[in-house]
Protein backbone atom coordinates (compact mmCIF):
# COMPACT_ATOMS: atom_id res chain seq x y z
CA UNK A 1 0.00 0.00 0.00
CA UNK A 2 0.99 3.71 -0.95
CA UNK A 3 1.00 5.92 2.20
CA UNK A 4 0.40 9.55 1.65
CA UNK A 5 2.65 9.82 4.62
CA UNK A 6 5.20 7.67 6.20
CA UNK A 7 7.14 8.63 9.22
CA UNK A 8 9.45 6.41 11.25
CA UNK A 9 11.22 7.94 14.00
CA UNK A 10 11.14 11.33 12.70
CA UNK A 11 12.48 13.68 14.87
CA UNK A 12 14.09 17.58 14.08
CA UNK A 13 16.05 19.75 15.89
CA UNK A 14 17.32 23.35 15.14
CA UNK A 15 20.55 24.00 16.59
CA UNK A 16 19.32 22.39 20.67
CA UNK A 17 15.54 22.92 20.43
CA UNK A 18 14.11 19.59 20.33
CA UNK A 19 11.03 19.93 17.49
CA UNK A 20 9.76 16.99 16.81
CA UNK A 21 10.63 13.95 18.62
CA UNK A 22 10.12 10.12 17.61
CA UNK A 23 6.97 10.82 15.61
CA UNK A 24 5.86 7.63 13.35
CA UNK A 25 2.92 7.95 11.60
CA UNK A 26 1.41 5.75 8.41
CA UNK A 27 -1.45 7.57 7.05
CA UNK A 28 -2.98 5.72 3.77
CA UNK A 29 -3.52 7.62 0.27
CA UNK A 30 -6.98 9.21 0.01
CA UNK A 31 -7.35 10.95 2.89
CA UNK A 32 -7.93 14.68 3.64
CA UNK A 33 -5.68 14.89 6.46
CA UNK A 34 -6.27 17.69 9.09
CA UNK A 35 -3.05 18.72 11.35
CA UNK A 36 -4.00 20.47 14.86
CA UNK A 37 -1.96 21.48 17.98
CA UNK A 38 -1.08 24.68 19.76
CA UNK A 39 1.45 27.49 18.77
CA UNK A 40 5.01 25.80 18.28
CA UNK A 41 3.67 22.51 18.65
CA UNK A 42 5.89 22.10 15.35
CA UNK A 43 3.19 21.80 12.38
CA UNK A 44 5.16 23.67 10.23
CA UNK A 45 8.05 21.90 10.14
CA UNK A 46 6.00 18.49 10.29
CA UNK A 47 4.58 19.93 6.69
CA UNK A 48 8.31 21.27 5.83
CA UNK A 49 9.73 17.82 5.95
CA UNK A 50 6.94 16.27 3.93
CA UNK A 51 7.32 19.06 1.51
CA UNK A 52 11.28 18.30 1.17
CA UNK A 53 12.19 21.67 2.34
CA UNK A 54 14.17 20.75 5.33
CA UNK A 55 16.00 17.45 6.37
CA UNK A 56 14.99 15.52 8.97
CA UNK A 57 17.29 15.17 12.06
CA UNK A 58 16.56 11.66 12.80
CA UNK A 59 14.47 9.13 11.32
CA UNK A 60 12.60 9.14 8.22
CA UNK A 61 9.47 10.64 5.77
CA UNK A 62 8.03 9.01 2.77
CA UNK A 63 5.32 10.99 1.19
CA UNK A 64 3.69 8.79 -2.15
CA UNK A 65 6.36 6.39 -0.69
CA UNK A 66 9.24 8.36 -1.83
CA UNK A 67 11.86 10.67 0.16
CA UNK A 68 10.12 14.60 -0.24
CA UNK A 69 11.79 16.27 -3.03
CA UNK A 70 13.35 13.55 -3.84
CA UNK A 71 12.83 13.47 -7.51
CA UNK A 72 11.58 16.31 -10.14
CA UNK A 73 8.55 13.40 -10.84
CA UNK A 74 7.90 13.44 -6.63
CA UNK A 75 7.78 17.65 -6.68
CA UNK A 76 5.95 17.26 -9.39
CA UNK A 77 2.95 14.74 -7.20
CA UNK A 78 3.47 17.21 -4.12
CA UNK A 79 1.38 20.72 -4.07
CA UNK A 80 2.87 22.61 -0.86
CA UNK A 81 1.14 26.44 -0.06
CA UNK A 82 2.66 27.78 2.53
CA UNK A 83 1.57 29.82 5.65
CA UNK A 84 0.09 32.93 4.39
CA UNK A 85 0.12 32.18 1.07
CA UNK A 86 2.65 33.55 -0.34
CA UNK A 87 2.67 34.95 -3.65
CA UNK A 88 4.69 37.13 -5.84
CA UNK A 89 3.22 40.56 -4.33
CA UNK A 90 4.03 42.64 -8.24
CA UNK A 91 2.88 39.93 -10.64
CA UNK A 92 -0.36 40.18 -12.16
CA UNK A 93 -2.34 36.99 -11.64
CA UNK A 94 -2.38 36.20 -15.35
CA UNK A 95 1.78 36.14 -14.53
CA UNK A 96 1.55 33.60 -12.04
CA UNK A 97 -0.58 31.22 -13.92
CA UNK A 98 2.43 31.69 -16.74
CA UNK A 99 4.84 31.22 -14.45
CA UNK A 100 3.01 27.86 -13.19
CA UNK A 101 3.03 26.90 -16.50
CA UNK A 102 6.93 27.28 -16.96
CA UNK A 103 7.62 25.46 -13.82
CA UNK A 104 5.52 22.68 -14.35
CA UNK A 105 5.18 19.85 -16.24
CA UNK A 106 1.95 18.76 -15.60
CA UNK A 107 0.52 22.20 -15.67
CA UNK A 108 -3.35 22.29 -16.29
CA UNK A 109 -3.56 25.51 -18.29
CA UNK A 110 -7.41 25.31 -19.24
CA UNK A 111 -8.51 24.46 -15.67
CA UNK A 112 -6.15 27.46 -14.01
CA UNK A 113 -8.25 30.15 -16.31
CA UNK A 114 -11.35 28.39 -15.70
CA UNK A 115 -10.95 28.65 -12.02
CA UNK A 116 -9.48 32.01 -12.30
CA UNK A 117 -12.77 33.57 -13.91
CA UNK A 118 -14.91 31.43 -12.08
CA UNK A 119 -13.33 33.67 -8.93
CA UNK A 120 -13.55 36.37 -10.63
CA UNK A 121 -10.21 37.33 -10.02
CA UNK A 122 -8.64 40.17 -12.60
CA UNK A 123 -5.70 38.22 -14.68
CA UNK A 124 -4.35 41.98 -15.04
CA UNK A 125 -4.77 42.66 -11.16
CA UNK A 126 -1.17 42.34 -9.03
CA UNK A 127 -1.08 40.02 -6.22
CA UNK A 128 -0.24 42.66 -3.92
CA UNK A 129 -4.08 44.18 -4.82
CA UNK A 130 -5.81 41.28 -4.01
CA UNK A 131 -7.67 40.88 -0.83
CA UNK A 132 -6.26 38.50 1.63
CA UNK A 133 -9.39 35.82 0.43
CA UNK A 134 -8.02 36.38 -2.76
CA UNK A 135 -4.92 35.76 -2.72
CA UNK A 136 -5.11 32.44 -0.69
CA UNK A 137 -7.58 31.81 -3.66
CA UNK A 138 -5.05 32.32 -6.07
CA UNK A 139 -1.99 30.42 -4.08
CA UNK A 140 -4.54 27.41 -4.01
CA UNK A 141 -5.50 27.43 -7.89
CA UNK A 142 -1.10 27.65 -8.35
CA UNK A 143 -1.56 24.41 -6.08
CA UNK A 144 -4.06 22.71 -8.09
CA UNK A 145 -2.99 23.66 -11.29
CA UNK A 146 0.06 21.53 -11.21
CA UNK A 147 -2.48 18.42 -10.64
CA UNK A 148 -0.66 17.13 -7.49
CA UNK A 149 -1.27 14.18 -5.83
CA UNK A 150 -1.15 15.76 -2.83
CA UNK A 151 -1.85 18.87 -1.64
CA UNK A 152 0.11 20.33 1.09
CA UNK A 153 -1.59 23.77 3.25
CA UNK A 154 -0.78 25.31 6.12
CA UNK A 155 -3.18 27.46 7.91
CA UNK A 156 -4.66 28.44 5.00
CA UNK A 157 -7.66 30.23 6.29
CA UNK A 158 -5.77 31.62 9.20
CA UNK A 159 -6.13 35.29 8.19
CA UNK A 160 -9.23 35.27 6.27
CA UNK A 161 -12.95 36.10 7.84
CA UNK A 162 -15.94 33.36 8.01
CA UNK A 163 -16.89 33.73 4.76
CA UNK A 164 -13.59 33.74 3.22
CA UNK A 165 -12.78 30.78 5.08
CA UNK A 166 -15.73 28.98 3.97
CA UNK A 167 -15.30 29.93 0.49
CA UNK A 168 -11.75 28.77 0.21
CA UNK A 169 -12.86 25.35 1.68
CA UNK A 170 -15.20 24.76 -0.44
CA UNK A 171 -13.14 25.47 -3.52
CA UNK A 172 -10.31 23.56 -1.94
CA UNK A 173 -13.29 20.52 -1.60
CA UNK A 174 -14.44 20.70 -5.14
CA UNK A 175 -10.78 20.51 -6.52
CA UNK A 176 -9.68 17.71 -4.59
CA UNK A 177 -12.79 16.20 -5.75
CA UNK A 178 -12.18 16.92 -9.46
CA UNK A 179 -8.44 15.51 -9.09
CA UNK A 180 -8.78 12.84 -6.53
CA UNK A 181 -6.11 14.41 -5.00
CA UNK A 182 -5.12 13.63 -1.13
CA UNK A 183 -4.94 16.79 1.46
CA UNK A 184 -2.75 17.49 4.64
CA UNK A 185 -4.01 20.77 6.08
CA UNK A 186 -3.45 22.41 9.20
CA UNK A 187 -5.63 24.67 11.34
CA UNK A 188 -6.24 25.94 14.66
CA UNK A 189 -10.41 26.02 13.73
CA UNK A 190 -11.63 22.38 14.72
CA UNK A 191 -14.88 23.36 13.26
CA UNK A 192 -13.53 23.98 9.56
CA UNK A 193 -11.44 20.41 10.30
CA UNK A 194 -14.62 18.89 11.32
CA UNK A 195 -16.02 20.24 7.94
CA UNK A 196 -13.30 18.86 5.62
CA UNK A 197 -11.32 16.15 6.99
CA UNK A 198 -11.56 13.08 7.51
CA UNK A 199 -8.08 11.72 8.90
CA UNK A 200 -7.08 13.75 11.74
CA UNK A 201 -3.22 13.88 13.45
CA UNK A 202 -3.27 15.93 16.74
CA UNK A 203 0.82 17.26 17.39
CA UNK A 204 1.20 18.48 20.71
CA UNK A 205 4.87 18.76 22.15
CA UNK A 206 6.77 17.90 19.02
CA UNK A 207 5.06 14.44 19.35
CA UNK A 208 2.00 13.01 18.06
CA UNK A 209 -0.42 12.46 20.56
CA UNK A 210 -2.84 11.03 17.71
CA UNK A 211 -3.59 9.84 14.09
CA UNK A 212 -6.80 8.15 13.30
CA UNK A 213 -9.79 7.95 10.66
CA UNK A 214 -12.38 10.66 12.10
CA UNK A 215 -15.53 7.81 11.76
CA UNK A 216 -13.26 6.02 13.87
CA UNK A 217 -11.96 8.41 16.38
CA UNK A 218 -15.40 9.36 16.93
CA UNK A 219 -16.71 5.86 17.31
CA UNK A 220 -14.00 4.32 19.99
CA UNK A 221 -13.90 7.48 22.17
CA UNK A 222 -16.41 7.45 25.12
CA UNK A 223 -17.51 9.75 28.06
CA UNK A 224 -18.34 8.45 30.90
CA UNK A 225 -19.71 9.99 34.49
CA UNK A 226 -19.62 8.39 37.70
CA UNK A 227 -18.41 8.28 40.59
CA UNK A 228 -14.84 8.94 42.22
CA UNK A 229 -13.84 5.31 41.78
CA UNK A 230 -15.24 5.26 38.32
CA UNK A 231 -11.33 5.29 36.97
CA UNK A 232 -10.39 2.36 38.89
CA UNK A 233 -13.05 0.06 38.14
CA UNK A 234 -12.44 0.06 34.47
CA UNK A 235 -11.85 -3.09 32.77
CA UNK A 236 -8.24 -3.82 31.01
CA UNK A 237 -8.50 -2.39 27.12
CA UNK A 238 -10.03 0.69 28.08
CA UNK A 239 -7.56 3.80 28.06
CA UNK A 240 -8.27 7.04 30.25
CA UNK A 241 -7.71 10.01 27.62
CA UNK A 242 -8.87 12.85 30.71
CA UNK A 243 -10.23 12.49 33.79
CA UNK A 244 -12.19 15.88 35.26
CA UNK A 245 -13.16 15.45 39.45
CA UNK A 246 -15.40 17.29 41.55
CA UNK A 247 -15.81 16.37 45.11
CA UNK A 248 -18.92 14.27 44.27
CA UNK A 249 -17.90 12.33 40.73
CA UNK A 250 -15.68 11.89 38.09
CA UNK A 251 -16.00 12.42 34.07
CA UNK A 252 -13.56 10.45 31.88
CA UNK A 253 -12.98 10.32 28.64
CA UNK A 254 -11.93 7.03 27.59
CA UNK A 255 -10.75 5.06 24.15
CA UNK A 256 -11.97 1.23 24.07
CA UNK A 257 -10.24 -0.29 21.08
CA UNK A 258 -13.77 -3.00 21.13
CA UNK A 259 -17.08 -2.09 22.27
CA UNK A 260 -17.83 -0.61 25.57
CA UNK A 261 -18.47 -3.02 27.86
CA UNK A 262 -21.88 -3.36 29.88
CA UNK A 263 -22.28 -1.63 32.96
CA UNK A 264 -20.47 1.32 32.11
CA UNK A 265 -21.79 4.53 33.09
CA UNK A 266 -22.10 6.30 29.14
CA UNK A 267 -22.95 9.79 29.12
CA UNK A 268 -22.69 10.40 25.47
CA UNK A 269 -20.18 9.92 22.71
CA UNK A 270 -17.90 13.32 22.99
CA UNK A 271 -17.93 15.57 19.69
CA UNK A 272 -14.21 15.56 18.10
CA UNK A 273 -13.12 19.05 19.22
CA UNK A 274 -13.35 17.50 22.88
CA UNK A 275 -11.32 14.51 21.40
CA UNK A 276 -8.87 16.42 20.33
CA UNK A 277 -8.71 18.85 23.40
CA UNK A 278 -8.78 15.91 25.59
CA UNK A 279 -5.61 14.69 23.75
CA UNK A 280 -4.16 18.46 23.59
CA UNK A 281 -4.56 18.67 27.47
CA UNK A 282 -2.93 14.84 28.32
CA UNK A 283 0.37 16.18 26.32
CA UNK A 284 0.33 19.36 27.91
CA UNK A 285 -1.66 19.24 31.29
CA UNK A 286 -1.31 23.03 32.15
CA UNK A 287 -4.73 23.07 34.08
CA UNK A 288 -7.34 20.89 35.54
CA UNK A 289 -10.46 22.52 35.67
CA UNK A 290 -13.54 21.61 36.63
CA UNK A 291 -16.61 21.27 34.83
CA UNK A 292 -18.93 24.70 35.00
CA UNK A 293 -22.46 22.97 35.87
CA UNK A 294 -23.27 21.47 38.89
CA UNK A 295 -22.29 18.29 39.35
CA UNK A 296 -25.47 16.40 38.61
CA UNK A 297 -25.91 18.07 34.94
CA UNK A 298 -22.46 17.06 33.82
CA UNK A 299 -22.82 14.60 30.59
CA UNK A 300 -26.73 15.71 29.81
N1 LIG B 1 13.94 27.73 10.85
C1 LIG B 1 13.85 27.64 12.18
N2 LIG B 1 14.91 27.89 12.98
C2 LIG B 1 14.83 27.78 14.33
N3 LIG B 1 13.73 27.41 15.00
C3 LIG B 1 12.64 27.14 14.26
C4 LIG B 1 12.63 27.24 12.83
N4 LIG B 1 11.39 26.91 12.38
C5 LIG B 1 10.66 26.63 13.48
N5 LIG B 1 11.40 26.77 14.61
C6 LIG B 1 10.94 26.53 15.98
O1 LIG B 1 10.28 25.29 16.01
C7 LIG B 1 9.15 25.34 16.90
C8 LIG B 1 7.94 24.82 16.15
O2 LIG B 1 7.61 25.76 15.14
P1 LIG B 1 6.50 25.47 14.05
O3 LIG B 1 6.41 26.70 13.21
O4 LIG B 1 6.79 24.18 13.38
O5 LIG B 1 5.21 25.30 14.97
P2 LIG B 1 3.66 25.39 14.57
O6 LIG B 1 2.98 24.26 15.27
O7 LIG B 1 3.50 25.46 13.10
O8 LIG B 1 3.25 26.76 15.24
P3 LIG B 1 2.08 27.82 14.83
O9 LIG B 1 0.77 27.16 15.09
O10 LIG B 1 2.34 28.95 15.79
O11 LIG B 1 2.29 28.21 13.39
C9 LIG B 1 9.04 26.77 17.37
O12 LIG B 1 9.57 26.86 18.68
C10 LIG B 1 9.88 27.54 16.39
O13 LIG B 1 10.48 28.65 16.99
Amino acid sequence: MTFLLDADGLGKRYGRQRVLTDCTVRIPAGHVVGLVGPNGAGKSTLLELAAGLIEPSEGSIRVLGEVPASSTRQLSQVGFVAQHAPVYRAFTVAEHLRLGAELNERWDSAFANSRIEQLGLDPQHRAGQLSGGQRALLALTMAVAKRPELLIFDEPVATLDPLARHGFLRNLMESVAELGASVILSSHVIEDLERVCDYLVVLSAGRIQLADDVADLTATHHRLVGGLDLRAGLPEGVEVIEEQRTSRQSTLLVRSAGPLPDGLPEAEHPDLENVILAYLNKATPIRRTEPAQPAAEVGR
